[in-house]
């Protein structure tokens, strides 16, 4: 048993009387992150930062570049937030930005956690916890996915309709355990995950930029292997557009906690469905999510200075 896990189960088996074995560990790891943590880490970050901001944007694999884009930048290294995660994948830097984007005061995370570097699902959405108790009220979340659908090219631009989840399917939802109302309510809709008014502003920036986009829908699986032919075969089959490792899960916590939510895949490779395609390769993806990286940051500023104008569309 781990250190965390010892102080949990600790309050759980005085809560319900219960031997620890009858505890998932998703709701112990996340239990421990109480809402008064979350409060203290927020507070520690505003003390040093004094800034509100009102959007978060995630950076995917490669797609770090967003954050260089902030003015007036303010960075912390995650490594200088007690408790907070460490990014440990290639493409994912570790610092949050504060400053203004497109006129607008925001958060940029660049390098997010996922399941597979160990991390219980409720410590990969515990930065969008604390970006709700920052004030914020949206997040732009962006990844870099492998393309299923034969529409898709590898450098396009892909806008998440919807998602579809093998770890959230079974069991392995941020959500499990005990509710504290002051996030979000015990059970979630999330038939319109993704804003659907925010969708059509960011499809007339597509108009705008002549950056032409797709729209579909992206599939987590757990990784860090990718798919089998067979694997990608059924993702397609069953309606995934594309996929990756993250984001899903990211969505559902922030719609939990009242934010509004927009999210886009970098296409970075074509996912195999035939024995004769390539391996993907993780450092070539986040070559070509980096040098593709452009698209995603013009479509993101002009969506932000849209969103300035009313900002009524994310209260
Ligand atoms: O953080 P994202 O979802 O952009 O990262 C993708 C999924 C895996 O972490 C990795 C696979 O190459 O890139
Ligand atoms: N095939 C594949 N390509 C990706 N590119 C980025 N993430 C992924 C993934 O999960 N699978």
């Amino acid at each position: 048993m781990n250190s965390l896990e010892g102080k949990v189960s600790d309050a759980f088996l005085k809560e319900f009387n219960l031997p620890k074995e009858f505890i998932s560990h998703e709701a112990i790891a996340n239990a421990y992150y109480t809402y008064e943590k979350c409060e203290s880490m927020a507070k520690l970050i505003k003390d040093r930062v004094n800034f509100d901001p009102k959007i978060a944007i995630i950076c995917g694999s490669g797609l770090g570049d967003i954050g260089n884009l902030v003015e007036n930048a303010v960075s912390i290294p995650y490594t200088e937030i007690p408790e907070f995660p460490r990014s440990t994948v290639l493409g994912h830097l570790g610092n949050l930005i504060f400053g203004n984007l497109s006129g607008l005061p925001v958060v940029c995370m660049q390098g997010r956690f996922h399941p597979f570097e160990g991390y219980s699902m409720s410590l990969c959405t515990l930065p969008i916890k604390i970006f709700k108790l920052l004030g914020c009220k949206m997040v732009i979340l962006t990844n870099a996915a492998g393309g299923l659908n034969r529409v898709l090219n590898v450098g396009d631009v892909m806008l998440i309709k919807d998602h579809m989840s093998f770890p959230l399917l079974s069991l392995k939802n941020p959500l499990i355990g005990v509710n504290d109302e002051r996030f979000g309510p015990r059970f979630v809709p999330i038939n319109k995950l993704y804003t659907k008014s925010l969708r059509e502003l960011f499809k007339v920036c597509s108009h705008e930029l002549n950056i032409p986009i797709h729209e579909g829908v992206y599939g987590t699986i757990g990784g860090p292997s990718y798919e089998t032919i067979a694997d990608s075969r059924f993702c397609l089959t069953a309606g995934m557009d594309c996929v990756g490792m993250s984001t899903s899960h990211e969505a559902i916590v922030a719609a939990y906690c009242g934010l509004k939510v927009l999210a886009c895949s970098i296409i970075t490779d074509k996912a195999p469905t035939d024995y004769e395609d390539e391996e993907p390769d993780h450092k070539e993806i986040v070559k070509v999510a980096a040098a593709k990286a452009k698209d995603i940051e013009k479509l993101i500023c002009c969506f932000l200075s849209k969103i300035k104008e009313d900002l009524s569309l994310i209260e």
